[in-house]
C-alpha cells in the first residue's frame, strides 16, 4: 500500500479511471475550500411551507430552551447551521488483536469534537453505525452473520453497550443526547412520517439536544431498510437542510481506488462535480472492512444524495474527529479528508427529497423521447408516452422512470397501478374513462411528485 505521506503530496488532477462503479475527478488542493452557506431549501410551489422552510434559520414561535453555548462570545460561527456527523464501524470497533469492543478513545475525541461543535454555535446529529458489529464482538464472532435475521440479532445485542457508552461520554460533557432514534426507509414511507421525523429532529436540536440516529436494524425488513447508515445519513441531512455531512471511517480520504488493495491509489481532495466522479470503490457494492457496510461505494452514494440536496460532504478520517473543525472553523489548519461540493441541479422542496431520499422504488416505467423530454422541462408523465412497465406495484408506489435507451431520468409516486398502466400505456388520456371504466386523473405522474435522482443512486 502507499504510503500516507506520498499520498497525501500528490496533488495533480489524477484523470479517469474506469473500473467499479464510479465516473471522473477534480483532484485538487483541498485548501478551495467549500463556500457559501446553504441556502434554505426552498419551495417547489406544491407543499405547505411549513415543510420546506428550515425551522432553525427562519423566525420561530418556539422558545429555544437552551440556545447554544457559544465559545467565543463575539464569534457563533456555526449561526445556528445543521452538522451531520456519520460514524462507521470501522471507526467505533477496537481491532481483532486488541482488547475490549469499542475504540473508547476515539470516541471520546468524537465526542469532544461535537460538543466543541455545539459551543461553535452549530446544530449537530450523529448517525451511528457499530450495533451489528459490537453485538458479534459481543458473542465472539469472526464475522457478521449472513442472514438477516442473524445481524437483526447481532444489532439488538450491540445497540444497547453503543448507546450506554454514548450516554456515558456526552454525560462527561454535560451534553444532552436524543438516544435510540432508530430510522428505517419503512418508518418514512409516507410523507407526513418523513416531515414528523423532521419535526421533531429540529424540536430536538432547538432544545440543544444531539439527536443520536441509526437504522433500525432490529425490525427493518430488507425492503423496509437504507441497507447502510452513509444513505441514511445522506437522509437526514437533506431531510435537515444540513450545511455539511461529515462521513468518518478507516482511511483518511478517498482515493481513486481502494488505497489498501491498489498501491497506486491518488488522493482526491475535491469533487465539484460528482457526475463525472470515477473512481473504482470495489466495484461488487461488497468492499470496505471486516464490519462496515458497502465501502467507499455506499459512501458515494451518500455523497450523491446529500450533495443533491445542497449539503456539503467530507469523507475523512475518524480516528481525527478534530479534523471535522478545521473544515467548519475559519483561521484553522489545512484539513485531510474528500470535500465534495453541492451540486448545481438540486433537488428543492421537502415533498421531492422525500420522494428522491426516503422511498424505494418497486416499479419501473420506460417512456418514449417525447416523454423524456417533457420531463425534462418538468412536465407530468402521460398515458400516452410510457412503452412499457414492469414490477408489481398498487396507485401511490415510488418508480424509476426510465428513456428509451434504458437510463434512469426521473423517479415519480405513480396515479395508478402497473395492472392499470398496462392497460392504458400508449393511449390518450382522454380514453382513460372508457378504458379503466372509472375516472382517475389524467397524468400517470404529474409534475410535483416527479423528482430528478442523482444518477448512480442504486435501488
Ligand atoms: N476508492 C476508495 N478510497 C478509499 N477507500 C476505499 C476505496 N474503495 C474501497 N475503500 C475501502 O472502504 C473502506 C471503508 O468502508 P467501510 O468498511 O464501509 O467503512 P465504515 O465502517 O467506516 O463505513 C476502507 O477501509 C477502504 O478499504
Ligand atoms: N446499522 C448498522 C450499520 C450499518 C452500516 O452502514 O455500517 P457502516 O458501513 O460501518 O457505517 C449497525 O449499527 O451496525
Amino acid at each position: 500500500m502507499t504510503s500516507t505521506s506520498s499520498i497525501y503530496s500528490r496533488k495533480e488532477d489524477t484523470g479517469h479511471y474506469v473500473n467499479g462503479n464510479l465516473i471522473g475527478i477534480n483532484s485538487r488542493d483541498s485548501s478551495v475550500a467549500p463556500s457559501g452557506a446553504c441556502s434554505d431549501a426552498g419551495s417547489d410551489g406544491s407543499e405547505p411551507s411549513s415543510q420546506n422552510s428550515n425551522p432553525l434559520s427562519g423566525s420561530s414561535s418556539h422558545v429555544d430552551l437552551n440556545p447554544p453555548v457559544v465559545a467565543d462570545p463575539t464569534a457563533n460561527n456555526g449561526k445556528g447551521e445543521v452538522i451531520v456527523v456519520k460514524v462507521g464501524t470501522s471507526t467505533i470497533m477496537r481491532g481483532e488483536e486488541e482488547e475490549g469492543d469499542i475504540a473508547l478513545s476515539t470516541l471520546a475525541l468524537l465526542v469532544d469534537t461535537l460538543v466543541a461543535l455545539r459551543k461553535a454555535g452549530f446544530h449537530v446529529v450523529l448517525v451511528t453505525s457499530g450495533a451489528v458489529g459490537l453485538g458479534c464482538k459481543r458473542l465472539g464472532l469472526k464475522k457478521k452473520p449472513e442472514s438477516l435475521a442473524g445481524r437483526q440479532a447481532m444489532a439488538a445485542i450491540g445497540q444497547s453497550s453503543l448507546m450506554r457508552t454514548y450516554e456515558e461520554l456526552f454525560g462527561y460533557a454535560n451534553q444532552h443526547v436524543a438516544q435510540q432514534i432508530l430510522l428505517a426507509r419503512g418508518d418514512v414511507a409516507k410523507s407526513h412520517q418523513y416531515f414528523n421525523a423532521r419535526n421533531t429532529l429540529f424540536e430536538l436540536l432547538r432544545m440543544g439536544v444531539i439527536p443520536i440516529v441509526n437504522e433500525n436494524d432490529t425490525i427493518a425488513t430488507e425492503e423496509l431498510r437504507f441497507g447502510d447508515n452513509d444513505r441514511l445519513s445522506a437522509m437526514v441531512a437533506g431531510l435537515l437542510d444540513a450545511k455539511w455531512l461529515f462521513l468518518l471511517t478507516d482511511v483518511d480520504q478517498m482515493y481513486t481506488a481502494d488505497p489498501r488493495s491498489d498501491p497506486s491509489a491518488a488522493p482526491i481532495d475535491v469533487v465539484e462535480d460528482i457526475e463525472s466522479l470515477m473512481v473504482n470503490t470495489g466495484g461488487d457494492g461488497k468492499g470496505g472492512t471486516q464490519w462496515g457496510t458497502g465501502g467507499m461505494g455506499t459512501k458515494v452514494t451518500a455523497a450523491r444524495l446529500a450533495t443533491a440536496a445542497e449539503v456539503t460532504v467530507c469523507i475523512m478520517n475518524g480516528a481525527k474527529p478534530e479534523n471535522i473543525l478545521n473544515f467548519v472553523l475559519p483561521n484553522k489548519v489545512k484539513a485531510v479528508g474528500t470535500v465534495f461540493l453541492p451540486q448545481k441541479k438540486v433537488i428543492r422542496g421537502g415533498r421531492k427529497r422525500w420522494i428522491a431520499h426516503g422511498l424505494k422504488p418497486t416499479g419501473t416505467i420506460y417512456v418514449d423521447d417525447g416523454a423524456e423530454r417533457a420531463i425534462l422541462r418538468k412536465k407530468s408523465l402521460f398515458a400516452a408516452g410510457i412503452t412499457k412497465v414492469e414490477g408489481d406495484f398498487d396507485a401511490e408506489a415510488c418508480v424509476h422512470v426510465c428513456n428509451s435507451r434504458g437510463e434512469e431520468i426521473a423517479r415519480g409516486l405513480v396515479n395508478y397501478s402497473h395492472e392499470e398502466i398496462e392497460k392504458v400505456k400508449g393511449l390518450h388520456s382522454d380514453v382513460l374513462l372508457e378504458v379503466l371504466g372509472y375516472e382517475g386523473p389524467e397524468e400517470v405522474i404529474h409534475r410535483h411528485n416527479l423528482v430528478d435522482v442523482p444518477s448512480g443512486c442504486n435501488d
